[in-house]
């Protein structure tokens, strides 16, 4: 008897990729995860390690389709047609929240440098007001990846991207856990270049720019702060 093969092709990057630049992505556990994060009742080590499973599954589809290049590997047994990445990969969470999404990336992508900055929503205004930024002159990585669980109003990632522009990163993805439809629409208004990859999208803001659903505070709930902190 033949079994059948299942191959889980390796994406090469293709022009069509450029048409759909959100990737919202449908897994079952993504969906199991989900309740976790939003359930008011959820606490913070639990939430933290929910919004881990959830990055590292963002994470494999965002980098699906890296450029990689033919190499060769000795095996004990004889050398072996291989693949590498032929790109350097930069990770940029944002602070805080972002900070909880570094770890899984890391498993993902051992080599990466992490490059922090700094950002918090001003709370009257909702507007992202910078104070960590310690990039250097030169050195961007060829493709970043920005970590961020909640996009919402769109400002911060707005503010980051263009920071990364200026750094001379040739190409910059967003990996999110929760995103409102207005905060991509204005990234990809801005930026239509960029590439955002989400677990989920929620309809709407409240009236202090949170998203709902939601899930409340990401920062709040990792750090296990109380909200607004
Ligand atoms: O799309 P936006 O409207 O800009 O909102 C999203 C930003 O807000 C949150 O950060 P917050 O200001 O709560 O800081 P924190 O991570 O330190 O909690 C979140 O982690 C994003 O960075
Ligand atoms: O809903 C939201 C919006 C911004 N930041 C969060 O942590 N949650
Ligand atoms: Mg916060």
């Amino acid at each position: 008897m033949t079994v059948p093969t299942i191959e889980i092709a390796h994406k090469e990057p293709q022009e069509t990729d450029r048409v759909s630049p959100l990737t919202k992505i449908e897994h079952p556990l993504i969906e199991q995860h989900l309740c976790t994060v939003r359930d008011q009742s959820t606490r913070s080590s639990e939430f933290r390690a929910a919004i881990g499973r959830l990055a590292m599954l963002v994470g494999v589809y965002a980098t699906e389709d890296l450029l990689t290049r033919p190499c060769k590997v000795q095996t004990p047994i004889t050398e072996a047609d291989c693949h590498e990445l032929a790109v350097r990969v930069g990770l940029v969470p944002i602070l805080r929240a972002g900070l909880g999404m570094v770890e899984p990336l890391q498993q993902l992508l051992p080599d990466a440098a992490v490059w922090h900055l700094g950002l918090y929503r001003n709370e009257e205004t909702a507007e992202p007001v910078g104070y960590y930024d310690k990039l250097p002159q030169r050195g961007a990585p060829n493709v970043a990846l920005v970590l961020d669980p909640m996009l919402a109003t769109g400002g911060s990632v707005d503010l980051v991207i263009r920071r990364l522009i200026r750094w001379g990163v040739e190409e910059i993805r967003i990996l999110s856990v929760i995103a409102a439809q207005v905060g991509i629409d204005r990234v990809l208004r801005d930026f239509p270049q960029v590439k955002i990859y989400v677990a989920v999208v929620d309809p709407h803001l409240n009236d202090q720019s949170f998203i709902v659903p939601g899930l409340g505070d990401a920062g709040d709930r990792i750090f296990d702060t109380p909200q607004g902190a």
